[in-house]
């Protein structure tokens, strides 16, 4: 049994139960949001993939840092207007974007003469 006298937390006055339920709801909401991420992202890496692919027949590099800086800009916006941190979505969209240009190389090298 958690001591409330000691521990202050915003729940405080709530049943054990009533927080366990409260957690397990936040929770599955959490579980539903990362399974929609990662069908996003599967989705995203599909196109990616078919970007690669055009890239590497046409001779086009793998990165294209002008696409990169519009779409970093967009997502900053976006973040902000969505109360989210700019600076960590600015993050998040370079690490995927790193992925992404790490394929278009493999696909570029795997189709060299
Ligand atoms: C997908 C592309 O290739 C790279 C990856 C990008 C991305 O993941 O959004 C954007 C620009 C490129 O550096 C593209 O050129 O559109």
């Amino acid at each position: 049994m958690t001591d409330h006298s000691t521990s202050p937390s915003a729940m405080d006055g709530l049943s054990d139960a009533a927080v366990r339920a409260e957690l397990d709801r936040l929770r599955d909401s959490i579980d539903n949001i990362d399974a929609a991420v990662v069908h996003m992202l599967a989705e995203r890496f599909k196109c990616t993939q078919q970007v690669g692919r055009l890239k590497a027949t046409h001779h086009l590099p793998p990165a294209d840092p002008a696409r990169e800086a519009r779409q970093i800009t967009r997502l900053r916006e976006l973040a902000e207007s969505a109360k989210l941190d700019p600076a960590f979505a600015e993050k998040l969209l370079n690490f995927i974007i790193a992925e992404v240009i790490r394929h278009h190389e493999t696909i570029a090298n795997s189709s060299a003469p």
